[in-house]
């Protein structure tokens, strides 16, 4: 997949929030961080994969689909924020670790994102996060289509005063 249009698509969302909300992308790294840390919440609860208490069945593909690419979003924003607007896919294997051990690694990769802003941490979470998204079932097209289905619907949301 062609990771440069989504970071040209992600950097004009980025831009148009900014300019709408009046606020500056050197102040806002740490509050990116701790929206994806709790995107990456959402997304492990309409999973259920932790629940080892409940009977109930994930959510649908797409619910899941579409929590998945709002971490997409996020994780885009935070390498444009650190000069990066490139990723060179690489062969990335699916593991056959549990669901829940690949959330803890996202979590322990955002934090080491956090303590040390560089670009090889920074694709160790892109990396990472991929990983997660072939283990939900993803191929890159699934991606790369709910992730521009979700771009449309927050450039709607913030004409609409959201
Ligand atoms: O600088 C930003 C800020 C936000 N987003 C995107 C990421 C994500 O796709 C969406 C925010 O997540 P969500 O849609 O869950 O927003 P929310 O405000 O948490 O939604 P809700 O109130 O419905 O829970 O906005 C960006 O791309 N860049």
């Amino acid at each position: 997949m062609n990771w440069n249009t989504l970071f040209t698509m992600q950097y004009e969302l980025d831009q148009y929030i900014l300019k709408q909300h009046d606020v500056k992308n050197e102040e806002i790294f740490d509050k990116k961080l701790l929206a994806l840390l709790v995107e990456v919440g959402e997304l492990a609860n309409e999973t259920r994969c932790f629940k080892y208490w409940s009977l109930k069945p994930p959510s649908e593909k797409s619910v899941i689909a579409e929590e998945y690419v709002d971490g997409i979003h996020f994780i885009l924003s935070l390498g444009l924020a650190l000069g990066i607007d490139t990723y060179q896919p690489k062969e990335i294997e699916k593991k056959e670790e549990e669901l829940t051990t690949s959330f803890l690694h996202i979590y322990e990769a955002i934090q080491i994102l956090s303590n040390k802003r560089t670009s090889s941490v920074f694709y160790n979470l892109f990396d990472t996060y991929l990983q997660l998204g072939l283990q939900l079932g993803f191929t890159s097209n699934d991606i790369k289509n709910a992730y521009m289905e979700k771009n449309k619907i927050n450039f709607e949301r913030q004409n609409s005063g959201y």
